[in-house]
């Protein structure tokens, strides 16, 4: 037998939290039983639909190395970002007796990660959880980072906590099952991480978006490890994001009211598409990006297939929506701009006038 090979990328948290680390590589699972730590009598493994079969499979694992181990499935994707699902949870919880020695397995996308730690993080006001994403959005951005959360009636992650794992264990063998708009869904945050941080992440997907776009691709785990380095290294500095953190929404403003807008049909990264561009042509209008980085996001966006338009006639609606997001202070609307390649920064206030053409710049 060959011995597993990953990459380590450590999180660290300047505010004085423990650090821990996102493994990348293959044949991850034989790390959870030392990462659960001996502590633990019982684990709950929460998955979703969809990976109903590695649920148990990880879930019989740990019974045999000696947990009381539960499995806990969840409806697929957003579906799961409710408070009635996170209820659910808390009930298989109690009833199963968790303590605070206790661990949660958080095995799927970014909403099964996202609603996992959510409920450590609110079970027993906080027990240890581990993240063991299976999208490329998840083992880049969502399984990082300590945001935990679920949506309300009035729009996403709008009630949460940040409550970071134990540790992240990112087998890539997983994507090889993730459908190809799952797969190019989750190229969005990559990209993202390119355009605020990390240029060379958009030259290798720009040399070859083909290849970019799949599991068994050259670049597969370079790509994944970029971003997670680029958000380890943002989330270490200011996990309540208090200031810095903020870069990471890039896109997000306006992508979070196209999910609520279009019920949550869309992915997440399909719409972080569009609110990158859409960003983009914002910091343009407002003087503040040349018109080439802004173009370059439509090019390198639609070379791997992702959006970079939405139906026109919904601007009031998505303008109510994002004075909920979360960056908002007061009436007061807050953009995450770029002033240049991987300069990200904060734009206040902009004018309405200059909204609406940024806006014209993305109606289909
Ligand atoms: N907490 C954070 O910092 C953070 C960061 C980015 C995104 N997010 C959140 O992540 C969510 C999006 O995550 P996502 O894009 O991973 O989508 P997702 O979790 O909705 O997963 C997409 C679909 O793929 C299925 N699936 C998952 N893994 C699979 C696999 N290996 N094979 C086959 N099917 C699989 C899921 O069941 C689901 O139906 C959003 O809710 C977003 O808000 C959170
Ligand atoms: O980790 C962060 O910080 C991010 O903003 C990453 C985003 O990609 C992610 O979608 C996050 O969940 C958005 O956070 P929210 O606070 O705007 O809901
Ligand atoms: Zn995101």
């Amino acid at each position: 037998m060959t011995s597993p090979t990953h990459t380590r990328i450590t999180v660290e948290d300047s505010g004085g939290g423990p650090s821990y680390d996102v493994l990348v590589g293959h044949r991850l699972l034989g790390e959870l039983p030392e990462l659960i730590g001996p502590q633990a009598k019982r684990v709950a493994v929460l998955h979703p639909e969809a990976l109903a079969e590695t649920g148990q499979v990880v879930r019989e694992d740990l019974e045999a190395q000696g947990y009381e181990a539960i499995a806990v499935q969840l409806p697929n994707a957003e579906e799961a970002k409710t408070v009635e699902v996170a209820a659910y949870c808390w009930k298989a919880l109690g009833q199963t007796g968790f303590t605070r020695g206790d661990v949660l397995v958080g095995v799927g996308g970014g909403a099964t990660t996202d609603v996992a730690g959510f409920v450590a993080a609110c079970w027993l006001r906080g027990v240890r959880w581990i993240a063991v994403p299976t999208t490329v959005l998840g083992m880049v951005d969502a399984a990082v980072g300590g945001k935990t959360g679920i949506n309300t009636a009035e729009g996403k992650n709008l009630v949460g906590a940040f409550h970071p794992p134990a540790g992240v264990l990112c087998d890539l063998a997983a994507l090889e099952s993730l459908s190809a708009h799952d797969y190019v869904s989750g190229l969005a945050e990559v990209i993202k991480a390119g355009f605020i941080a990390d240029p060379a992440i958009l030259e290798v997907i720009e040399k070859d978006p083909e290849a970019a776009c799949r599991p068994d691709g050259p670049y597969t785990a370079e790509l994944i490890e970029r971003s997670i380095r680029v958000k380890a290294d943002v989330v270490a500095g200011d996990l309540r994001e208090s200031g810095r953190r903020e870069i990471l929404n890039y896109g997000h403003t306006l992508a979070h009211a196209i999910e609520r807008n279009e019920r949550y049909n869309w992915r997440h990264g399909a719409a972080v598409a569009v609110g990158m561009v859409f960003a983009a042509e914002l910091g343009r209008i407002a003087g503040r990006l040349d018109d080439a980085t802004a173009q370059r996001h439509r090019s390198v966006l639609q070379a791997v297939g992702l959006p970079v338009t939405y139906r026109g006639d919904q601007w009031p609606k998505l303008l109510e929506t994002m004075k909920v997001d979360k960056k908002s202070r007061g009436d007061l609307l807050r953009f995450i701009v770029l002033d240049g390649l991987a300069r990200p920064a904060v734009l206040e206030g902009p004018d309405p006038a200059m909204l609406l053409a940024a806006h014209a710049e993305i109606a289909a």
